[in-house]
């Protein structure tokens, strides 16, 4: 088979694109009826009307317990004139669901019965015709349509049509996906893979197994296939035997090996490549031997979009169901989030709800982050002709998760800790859970978030070298006015992460003008980057002579991977960041790390929650248990100019 890199110009809007697939295939063709036991059909979709065989009840039947009458010879009861009836001629005993006997047609309740002997009983109000008796048929009648074609069945619908008699159903065929991953970098999960440099573990395809079952479809997924055209050709081929519908996992972009679209025009015709929508971009759509061709792109979240956007209505459209929906809601933007014209773009947000609002801050945009949608409570899609959403603009976000869950979630923003997630992890493991909410800007953006009502509480530990203080002289000059409270989580240890072994034999601050040294330093506005900063100063060390001041990261995790790699010899960051990657750390400072809570929640149960937890000697013993922190302060409201305290 030959093979040309294919370069995809033209992209087309998803309804568009899903439109074309649904033009080439012909469902009826493609999807048949099978006859299932109606007890397993829970799900399924009827591919007929059914029409009821039995009555529901099949007799007139008692609804209480008591006894039975002819309603006429009760008419003359009335209270303090007690009417007596004779067993057999007059009243029989039932029970709850029995048969009616023959010439009775009311029942009065066994409360309302004074029986006087054996054969005797008395009432004191007359009973209407038809009481407590519930008539043939006043449930189900028999030849009565109990579901229309094309209805998914419900638990209920089972009751029913077991009650109407019928035990087989005849229902479309499960839509059956086939899903191929690709590529010689991709790991097969199943072996417990530890990647290399350059290779990833296969997750996409079981991303799309859990999404396919929950819309009713089976899933067949074969191990990953090595970039090569004749072997991706032969599994298309085989999986085509069968599945209704083909999923190539990546390759759909312009690189050297990727070949999804050159087989897909092999084994049938390309109907769509290239989808306007971030991420999803290289999407593709196909069609072979009557079966429907997907080629989803590598990035997890671009895989997922291309998956939910378009296999989803098209998988729901061939199975005739209704591809459901997720709740709306209007939340504010908490920051500018620009979008590029022309794509729809996936916004991933973290929502929250912060006092009478609901707030929503967009995670990181990148197509390989899988832990943007683990971490996202909604997306709000960008229209293609936006170029982006400002501060404060209210938008549309669809739901991931139910909104009762959401008024129960502190938001907070930003500078990430290490002790946040042990927060995290034990709100959830509450009588009453909570779930943290944490988006990482930095400490300056948790002010900026505070400042526009968006957050629970702002993790913050701005150093100030004039005053020796933390954020409080920060707070005076950025949230005037604003009534705080201000908790103090953990003093935690800041220092020189470097290599294992220590090779370079950094000591502190001195070393950094050393011309044997390289140094990656922090994004401006970082804590971390002005405690480096001051640290400089008082060693009399010009910025300038320090190599690889200017270079920045955003993360002390990305810092200890430079460090990891050799891009550098040493950077400042957590002992947290330094342990997780099996560096050494070198001790050089100690800073606050504090919970800035607006005042205005201080009694609200989730700020009154994280209290209690941070103020609870088990949580402040597992801080102390993670390394890199002191707990002396935990806890306690902070004022200002009291610096480190005695601690
Ligand atoms: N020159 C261009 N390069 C790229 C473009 C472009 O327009 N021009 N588009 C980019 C966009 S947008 C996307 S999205 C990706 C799509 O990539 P492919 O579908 O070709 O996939 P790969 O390059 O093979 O892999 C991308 C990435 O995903 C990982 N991967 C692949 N399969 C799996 C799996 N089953 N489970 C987990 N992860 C998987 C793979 O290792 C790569 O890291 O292309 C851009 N490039
Ligand atoms: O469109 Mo790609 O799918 O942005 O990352």
């Amino acid at each position: 088979m030959s093979f040309q890199r294919s370069i995809y110009l033209t992209t087309i809007p998803i309804p568009e694109a899903v439109a074309k697939a649904r033009q080439a295939l012909d469902r009826d063709a493609l999807v048949l009826r099978e006859t299932i036991p109606s007890h397993e059909a829970v799900g399924r979709v009827t591919a007929a009307p059914v029409y009821s065989r039995y009555s529901s009840p099949t007799h007139h039947s008692a609804a209480m317990d008591g006894v039975a009458v002819n309603a006429e010879t009760t008419f003359t009861a009335r209270e303090g004139r007690p009417l007596e009836l004779k067993l057999d001629t007059e009243y029989r005993p039932v029970n709850t669901g029995h048969a009616m006997p023959e010439g009775t047609n009311a029942v009065i309740m066994i409360e309302q019965v004074v029986q006087v002997d054996e054969q005797t009983i008395t009432i004191e109000a007359p009973a209407f015709p038809w009481q407590h008796v519930r008539r043939i048929g006043e449930d189900i009648v028999a030849t009565e349509l109990l579901l229309p074609q094309n209805h998914q069945i419900t638990p209920y619908d089972v009751g029913a049509l077991l009650s109407a008699g019928m035990w087989e159903i005849e229902v479309w065929e499960k839509i059956r996906i086939a899903i191929i991953p690709t590529g010689d970098e991709v790991l097969d999960f199943t072996t417990r893979p530890e990647p290399r440099p350059g290779q990833v573990v296969e997750s996409n395809s079981q991303v799309f197994k859990a999404l396919a079952e929950s819309w009713g479809c089976v899933v067949q997924r074969v191990p990953p296939v090595r970039d090569e055209l004749d072997a991706l050709a032969s599994a298309v081929d085989e999986a085509l035997d069968d599945a209704h519908i083909v999923v190539i996992g990546a390759g759909s972009s312009a690189g050297s090996k990727d070949f999804t679209r050159t087989v897909m025009e092999h084994a049938g015709s390309v109907l769509v490549h290239g989808i306007a929508a971030m991420p999803g971009k290289p999407s593709l759509l196909g069609e072979a031997r009557g079966r429907l061709l997907v080629g989803a792109p590598g990035y997890p979240v671009s895989a997922v979009i291309c998956f939910e956007e378009l296999v989803r209505p098209l998988a729901s459209w061939l199975g005739r169901r209704d591809p459901g929906s997720r709740t709306r809601i209007k939340v504010e933007l908490t920051r500018k989030a620009p979008s590029k014209l022309g794509v729809q773009e996936f916004m991933r947000l973290a929502i929250g709800r912060v006092g009478e609002k609901w707030v929503a801050t967009p995670l990181a945009r990148g197509a390989g982050m899988i832990t943007t949608l683990t971490k996202a409570q909604g997306i709000a899609r960008i229209p293609m002709h936006s170029e982006g959403v400002e501060a404060g603009a209210m938008v549309e976000a669809e739901l991931l998760a139910p909104e009762a869950e959401l008024e129960r979630t502190i938001v907070s923003v930003g500078s990430h800790d290490n002790t946040l997630d042990l927060l995290t992890n034990e709100l959830m493991g509450l009588a009453e859970p909570y779930r943290l909410a944490s988006t990482h800007v930095g400490s300056m953006g948790g002010l900026t978030a505070l400042r526009n009502g968006a957050a629970h509480f702002a993790g913050c530990h701005l150093f100030d070298p004039e005053t020796d203080d933390y954020n409080f002289p920060f707070l005076a000059k950025y949230l005037p006015g604003l009534d705080l409270l201000v908790i103090n989580l953990a003093i935690r240890h800041q220092g020189l992460i470097v290599a294992k072994g220590n090779p370079k034999n950094i000591r502190g601050v001195e070393d950094l003008a050393r011309p044997d040294l390289t140094f990656i330093n922090r994004q401006r506005g970082a804590g971390t980057r002005i405690l480096l900063d001051h640290h400089l100063k008082q060693a009399g060390i010009a910025s300038d002579t320090v190599n690889g001041y200017e270079k920045e990261e955003y993360t002390h995790m990305a810092v200890a991977v430079n460090v990891l790699s050799g891009a550098a010899d040493c950077g400042l960051g957590i002992f947290a960041a330094a342990r997780a990657l099996n560096l050494d750390f070198v001790p050089l400072a100690r800073e606050r790390y504090d919970l800035i809570i607006p005042a205005q929640w201080a009694d609200d149960s989730k700020i009154t929650t994280v209290l209690d937890l941070i103020r609870s000697e088990g949580l402040q013993a597992r801080i102390r248990a993670l390394g890199g922190y002191d707990t002396d302060l935990t806890g306690k409201e902070m004022s200002p100019r009291m610096g480190l305290g005695r601690a």
